[in-house]
């Protein structure tokens, strides 16, 4: 019954602006999936490639189509993902776009829970799942490559850790959001926004702790539950080869940075903090994770770019406690799933994750109830960031 018959590659406009690949997949008995790739601002060096998109259609249809119609079930996400790899064959999608591997994956998925009259979550996760869902992380204040003249933080996160819901902590972070543009305008800080829908403050980093600290205190004391923040570093982006470059502020060398992170963490008792240090320095990360690990969630995104083999070195080092799962990093919805298993099974947290340049895809809202994720980065407000949160209070209301 859901034999794949039919894959068409298209290409469809992303939330900046620019062409991305969307897929539909077609089944024997009618099922129907659609989805489309996102695409990243801030990416990692050891990630999937992503090819200009009309390059990626092309090649995925002389390649990986003839792999699929006819021979593949949608149903059998591995067999799909495994066909994707075969067709490719190399180990970066560099022959056929992580951007067409990413959208026939999930379009496929989607084909698959179309057929079997199961929510894509319940299909990718089993019949267990639906009973946990995973904290919202929301970015409220940025810069770094998402904005110019901006924080040189890339994201500063809202984090609400003692939500009772995850309705309740998405309404949450929308609150918080709407603060600090209060609070930035009560300080008279013209409001721009970035590429997520934080706002872009053309602030330092110092006062950027400052008011998102004020703004989570507040709502957390009108809704009544813990909202704390956390932030993603992109500190790839800043690292020269020698030292962690900041503008308006004097430079800092691995060392200072370290110690940096372990103060702010201490002093704004920060949740979260994803890419603290550079992408390939996992001795750096373990000796941040093993002074304030027991506090906070240390996250490899670029350090880890959601590939097994990095996470396994990660593991082997104690780089960090957390992982960014991003489907599009690493091509398929299977390698997603296996990173976070290889985490789980290591105690290592995952958070499922949006990229800077979104789709009303909702996938990933899916993702990570199906994968039970403790957490999820999906922006806060803005069309292409609420389809995901939206998804969310809706599996939570139905599951
Ligand atoms: O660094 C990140 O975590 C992401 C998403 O917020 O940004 P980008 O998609 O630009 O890599
Ligand atoms: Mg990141």
């Amino acid at each position: 019954m859901t034999l794949i018959t039919n894959v068409t590659l298209r290409r469809v406009l992303d939330s900046r602006g620019n062409p991305t690949v969307e897929a539909d997949v077609t089944t024997e008995s009618g099922g129907f999936g659609r989805a489309a790739a996102p695409s990243g601002a801030s990416t990692g060096e050891h990630e999937a490639i992503e090819l200009p998109p009309s390059e990626a259609i092309a090649n995925a249809r002389d390649l990986a189509v003839p792999r699929l119609e006819g021979e593949v079930y949608a149903g059998d996400q591995r067999s799909v993902d495994a066909a994707l790899h075969a067709a490719d064959g190399t180990d970066n999608f560099s022959e056929i776009g992580a951007n067409s591997a990413v959208a026939i994956s999930m379009a496929a998925a989607k084909a698959g829970a179309d057929v079997l009259g199961a929510p894509l979550y319940q299909h990718l996760g089993g019949t267990f799942r639906g009973d946990r869902f995973p904290t919202p992380l929301g970015n409220v204040v940025g810069g770094g490559e998402h904005a110019e003249e901006a924080t040189n933080i890339q994201e500063f996160l809202s984090a609400p850790v003692g939500a009772p819901s995850v309705t309740e902590a998405v309404f949450a972070n929308a609150e918080v959001h709407a603060e600090i543009s209060s609070i930035l305008e009560e300080r008279g800080v013209p409001v721009n926004k970035g590429d997520e829908g934080a706002w872009a403050p053309p602030i330092g980093d110092d006062k950027a702790f400052e008011v998102v600290a004020e703004a989570t205190d507040r709502i957390s004391d009108e809704r009544g539950f813990e909202i704390s923040f956390g932030l993603d570093m992109a500190a790839a982006e800043m690292y020269d080869g020698e030292e962690y470059v900041y503008e308006g502020e004097p430079n800092r060398s691995t060392q200072e940075q370290i110690d940096y992170v372990v103060e702010m963490v201490e002093e704004y008792d920060l949740a979260y903090v994803e890419d603290p240090l550079d992408e390939n320095d996992f001795e750096a990360f373990a000796e941040l994770t093993e002074r304030v690990g027991d506090q906070t969630l240390i996250c490899g995104d670029d350090l880890y770019v959601t590939n097994v083999e990095r996470l396994q070195e990660g593991i082997d080092l104690g780089s960090s406690n957390s992982i960014l799962i991003k489907p599009n990093q690493i091509g398929t919805l299977t390698d997603a799933v296996d990173a976070i298993e290889l985490g789980s099974r290591n105690g290592i947290e995952s958070v499922v994750s949006h990229r800077s340049g979104e789709t009303e895809d909702t996938t990933i809202a899916h993702l990570a109830v199906g994968a039970a994720a403790p957490y999820i980065k999906t922006g806060t407000v803005a069309g292409e960031r609420t389809a995901k949160l939206n998804e969310l209070i809706r599996i939570e209301e139905n599951a």
